[in-house]
């Protein structure tokens, strides 16, 4: 004997009870079969809109019974031959004026009792089934229909009722034993009756309950519930987006999510199932070949501790304080007395070994009544200050990690909580039982896609990791960035297993978003359509998408966007910068950004600020974790004067060769800030800062060679006045050349002094042979104390700032 269950979904309409048909056919093939069947898909909340309806006066309770009606007779017209449709047809018809009937009772004395909707709903399933008996009829299936009412005994809380095992299980195997030669019974499920024969129902969802009943009371082999899913999922399709099919699931873990609001099975069907060792299915009926889920006792081990994540969303936290409590018996028994007192389901529940509060979490719904009877049960203690009155928080989620296998496994909640606190994900409260087969963890609403999905990212997909990036500026850098975010894009899920998406793009001009990430192929474009920029819909874009593993990358060279930092990192979302703005403004604020840093577990990088793509602030850092010191620091850091004193030797305009490097992308945007010094002045402050030193700009020498009348006006003054003072450049040339030596503008750092300056190098020197637009960093270290620890290479150009910028994304999400 099994049992098969088809859904709402699977008898939606009559092309689809033609495809349960057909897996029926086949499942007789292989034995007796009972087949239960829910209402057809939406007509349960159809017929409990139209009591509402007639209970309020609302005459449109009518329209609703009609487009029931309809719905019905269309099904059997497309379902019947012509023959076999008239008496089908008329008995839908009385089913459907009983339930006008009973509607037009309730619309007259405008009240509607838990016991009538009972009674009106239970015309679901009734006609449900009743429909797809004739159809079996019609295609020469025999079948008997059964209503379940005479078979399934309850008590009378209507709505919700409950069982009575000994007299239901006696009836179905009575009445089975009475039918030896039915091959195929078919059973309403969903309802039952009480001692006095009125109609009772299960509970929303059951239906699944009704056949595991039946399964249990005639120790059927198996149990298959047919919906419209493959199984049951690590997590919600609808907010993770590569959930995983659980291939088997214990009847344990499958009745913690299911409570946990994974809606593929209704919680109570585990239990009669469970008692008998029955496994049950879940299959799709719309894709059969599908494995689906089997819940059985003994399941394999699917690699990972956890079996799946689920959550309940709605939820409110009520706080019962006072320091009147601790020690004292019979606190927790008052309270949970109240809330049952009002039929409240308590979610959750925590309390501290202090014993100064217990805290629980219930449905949101429930959250006034629920301190109504709580304040009232404890008036004498909250008037006498022993115990404060009962908080309430809302707009909270509950959201849990479930599996069998998470027992006596260290680790599982480090992990758990490591990973949401690396994301920004507040926890309000805890909750773990000695099963250690659940953990829950509350938390805001707002975070539940991102908990979700940051939980099944650690424990599913531990190979495989999604970063969000958010780029503001597509310049000369950014556009280098996305092209080789392009060209690694397989390499990086091959072999490192991350995916980057763009979620977000920014220029001055316009910005975009796409949450499935935005084209890499074609980029432009879809900035060019996005909308006009504004920095403050920008940022609020990127926050509010609350996304895991966010990384916010600047690539500009703008002081408003650099302000924006603290705001993201208070997010947890990490903050990548070739813009030197931020680390070279005030000293507190570049502390705040790295104490946010810390204290938000959001990385702020930026290591392309001095060297650009060379490792200079990261040797740095390596050094002084290692326990090294810092004593000096002699370096060359513009790529810039690099070049154009590498190129220039006065046979050429100086202002030529400024533009050359301008044009080969080493210049800062406004390549004033190149020549000036100020671009090396910031680079040795940041490099005195990350050494320990408080430095400000003020404090920074600076031997500027470049004549005033330069630095006025606007970029193109700028070139005009370095053409009249050709003259002073020449010279500068001449000087250094007549000695045998090279022009470099030298950075350093000796005993907490920064300053800059033009510097004539001789070939004796580490400086001397630096080419093209090479930096060159010399550390001098108590470890590095004569010979210095030298970190040279190309210091400037798009590409290879590109690609330092591109290494700090990845390592913002990996450290
Ligand atoms: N070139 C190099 O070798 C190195 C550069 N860097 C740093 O890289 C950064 C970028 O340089 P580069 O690419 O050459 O500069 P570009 O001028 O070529 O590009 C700057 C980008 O920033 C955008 N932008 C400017 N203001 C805003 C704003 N308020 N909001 C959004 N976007 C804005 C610009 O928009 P739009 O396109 O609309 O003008 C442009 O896309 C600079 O901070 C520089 O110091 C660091 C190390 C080395
Ligand atoms: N303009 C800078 C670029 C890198 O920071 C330079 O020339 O070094």
């Amino acid at each position: 004997m099994q049992v098969l269950k088809f859904g709402g979904s699977s008898v939606a309409n009559a092309e689809n009870i033609n495809k349960v048909i057909a897996l029926v056919k086949q499942a007789l093939a292989k034995d007796k079969t009972i087949l239960v069947v829910s209402a057809l898909g939406g007509i349960t909340d159809k017929l409990i809109q139209a009591a509402q309806s007639a209970a309020t006066g609302d005459e449109s309770y009518k329209e609703k019974l009609q487009e029931i009606e309809n719905r019905h007779i269309e099904t059997v017209r497309a379902l019947l031959p012509l023959t076999g449709q008239s008496s089908v047809l008329s008995a839908v018809k009385t089913r459907c004026n009983e339930i006008e009937d009973i509607c037009s009772g309730v619309f007259l004395l405008g009240e509607l009792s838990a016991r009538t909707q009972d009674k009106i709903v239970s015309y679901g399933e009734l006609l449900s089934s009743f429909i797809i008996a004739a159809r079996f009829e019609s295609a020469g299936i025999a079948n008997a229909w059964k209503d379940s009412r005479e078979l399934i005994r309850t008590d009378s809380r209507f709505g919700h009722a409950a069982v009575d095992f000994v007299t239901t299980n006696a009836r179905i195997l009575g009445y089975i034993l009475e039918n030896p030669a039915v091959n195929l019974f078919i059973l309403p499920g969903f309802i039952a009756s009480d001692s006095h024969n009125v109609t009772t129902t299960l509970g929303r969802g059951g239906s699944d309950y009704t056949a595991a009943i039946v399964a249990a009371a005639l120790d059927g082999h198996t149990l298959e519930i047919w919906t419209d899913v493959s199984g049951m999922m690590t997590a919600d399709p609808r907010l993770v987006s590569n959930p995983r099919l659980i291939p088997n699931i214990s009847y344990q873990e499958a009745m913690e999510l299911s409570h946990f609001g994974a809606k593929v099975i209704y919680p109570p069907t585990i239990q009669p199932v469970m008692r008998k060792g029955i496994p049950v299915w879940i299959k799709n009926t719309f894709a059969p070949a599908d494995p689906g889920t089997v819940i059985e006792f003994e399941t394999t081990n699917n690699g990972s501790s956890i079996r799946g994540i689920s959550s309940i969303a709605k939820v409110a936290l009520l706080s019962l304080e006072g320091s009147g409590m601790v020690g004292i018996p019979g606190f927790s028994k008052r309270l949970f007395e109240a809330l049952s007192g009002q039929q409240i389901n308590v979610i959750l529940i925590t309390q501290g070994s202090s014993e100064h509060s217990i805290c629980v979490g219930v449905d949101e719904n429930s959250a006034s009544a629920a301190k109504q009877a709580v304040d009232n049960a404890f008036d004498y203690e909250i008037n006498t200050g022993i115990v404060e009155p009962l908080i309430i928080e809302t707009g909270l989620a509950i959201i849990a990690l479930v599996g069998d296998h998470m027992k006596s496994h260290p680790g599982v909640s480090g992990k758990m909580f490591g990973a949401l606190g690396r994301n920004g994900v507040n926890v309000r409260a805890i909750a773990q039982g000695s099963s250690e087969r659940n953990i829950s963890a509350v938390v805001a609403a707002d975070d539940v896609r991102k908990a979700i999905n940051v939980l099944h990212e650690e424990f599913f997909e531990t190979s495989y990791k999604q970063i969000n990036l958010f780029i503001t500026g597509t310049g000369n850098v950014g556009h280098r960035l996305i092209a080789q975010l392009l060209q690694q894009r397989s390499y990086l899920q091959e072999h490192l297993r991350i995916q980057i998406r763009i979620i977000g793009l920014a220029n001055s001009r316009k910005m975009v978003f796409n949450n499935e990430g935005i084209s890499l192929d074609n980029w432009q474009h879809h900035l060019d359509n996005g909308q006009p920029m504004q920095l403050d819909e920008w940022i609020a874009g990127i926050t509010s998408r609350n996304l895991r593993n966010t990384v916010f990358a600047d690539v500009t060279a703008n002081a408003d966007v650099a302000s924006r930092y603290a705001a993201l990192l208070q997010k947890s979302i990490s903050v990548v910068a070739c813009n030197k703005i931020a680390c070279s403004s005030i000293y507190g604020n570049y502390r705040l950004l790295k104490d946010l840093a810390r204290e938000f577990n959001a990385p702020f990088l930026f290591e392309t600020n001095v060297g650009a793509g060379l490792p200079v602030i990261g040797t740095l850092n390596d050094l002084l974790r290692s326990g090294d010191k810092v004593r000096r620091i002699q370096a060359v850091l513009s790529g810039t004067l690099n070049f154009v004193f590498n190129n220039y030797n006065g046979q050429r305009p100086f202002s030529d060769v400024v533009r050359q490097a301008q044009e080969e992308g080493y210049t800062e945007p406004d390549p004033r800030l190149d020549l000036s010094g100020t671009d090396v002045m910031r680079k040795i402050m940041i490099l005195a800062r990350e050494s320990g030193e408080k430095t400000e700009m003020e404090d920074i020498g600076n031997r500027s060679f470049m004549p005033a009348s330069c630095m006025q006006g606007s970029v193109a003054d700028f070139y005009a006045a370095m053409t009249k003072e050709e003259a002073h450049f020449k010279q500068l040339y001449q000087a250094a050349a007549s000695e045998g030596k090279k022009l470099k503008f030298v950075a350093s750092y000796d005993n907490g002094k920064a300053s800059v300056g033009l510097e004539h190098i001789g070939p004796e020197h580490d400086l001397y042979h630096l080419y093209g637009k090479d930096n060159v960093v010399l550390f001098y270290t108590d470890r590095y104390p004569e010979q210095p620890l030298v970190v040279k290479g190309a210091g400037a150009g798009a590409d290879v700032t590109a690609s330092g910028v591109f290494a700090d994304i990845l390592r913002a999400i990996n450290s």
